[in-house]
């Protein structure tokens, strides 16, 4: 089955595989939404069902939450938890000081507050998510639908006062309609192209109101993972200044590709 996967695939899947070994028998874990953050949750489900790990979820959209159950994983909400061991997430783009851009795929604000609320933040990502200067991607802010035009004028004019290259804001669209978030809420992407000092940046957009967040992640990530695809893992610690670097054997985890291709 291996076969199947395409490259970036394969990058995904070995980093989300080397990441889950964070995981503990008896943690609280933060499970992160996108492509990257799945194969994790599978890898989860699989320790879960197998090997008898005892793990609660708490998943950061519906999308998660449904393969969290799907795969065996016990569910709760972030209430319950409290607090998390460690959160595993994907990310749009991480720089050398591992802040990030997150939210590509809608789930920022849950996605933040979980991450925020978690020992640790492990970041999985394949290596075209590296930058050196934050904003290639576009930054996406969650606002509320009261004044959307409003709120998206107040954001423009923001832009032009901090005379950042960029200020093309956009709606995300779903279809015809605006996107809507798990809290109802809709994206502006910003289109900056960089972002000199995100902090700061962060703090300014955070203060326009019908702004609830934005998607850079600032001191929140403690380590990535970077999967290769052909099986290579890079593992970067902010907080122990280390890089390791470790192997994930495709053919060992045959059972779980054909799980996944399923
Ligand atoms: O922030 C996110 C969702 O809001 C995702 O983690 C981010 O978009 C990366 O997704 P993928 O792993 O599919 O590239």
């Amino acid at each position: 089955m291996t076969g199947e996967l395409s490259p970036i695939d394969k990058a995904k899947f070995v980093a989300a595989k080397r990441a889950v070994e964070y995981v503990e028998d008896g943690m609280r874990v933060g499970l992160g939404t996108g492509s990257t953050a799945a194969w994790m949750v599978r890898c989860l489900g699989e320790m879960v069902r197998e090997d008898g790990l005892k793990i609660k979820g708490v998943p950061t959209s519906t999308r998660t939450a449904d393969l969290a159950r799907q795969v065996g994983i016990e569910v709760i909400s972030l209430d319950e938890a409290k607090w998390l061991d460690v959160t595993i997430d994907g990310t749009d783009e991480y720089d050398g000081n591992l802040n990030l851009i997150k939210g590509g795929g809608g789930a920022l604000l849950q996605e933040k507050i979980v991450a925020t609320a978690s020992d640790m933040m492990v970041v999985i990502a394949d290596i075209s998510k590296r930058v050196e200067t934050l904003g290639a991607f576009p930054l996406p802010i969650e606002v509320i639908p009261f004044g959307l035009q409003t709120t998206q004028a107040l954001v423009e004019e923001t832009l032009v006062s901090m005379d950042v290259l960029g200020n093309n804001v956009t709606l995300r669209m779903n279809g015809d309609v605006p996107f809507v978030t798990d809290e109802g809420n809709h994206i502006l992407d910003l289109h900056l192209n960089r972002i000199g000092n995100p902090r700061q940046f962060s703090l300014v957009i955070n203060q326009i109101p019908g702004v609830v967040e934005n998607g850079l992640f600032i001191d929140i990530c403690d380590a990535v993972v970077i999967g290769y695809g052909d099986g290579k893992v890079e593992v970067r610690d902010i907080n122990a200044g280390t890089v390791q670097e470790d192997r994930i054997d495709f053919v060992e985890n045959e059972n779980l590709f054909t799980d996944l291709t399923d």
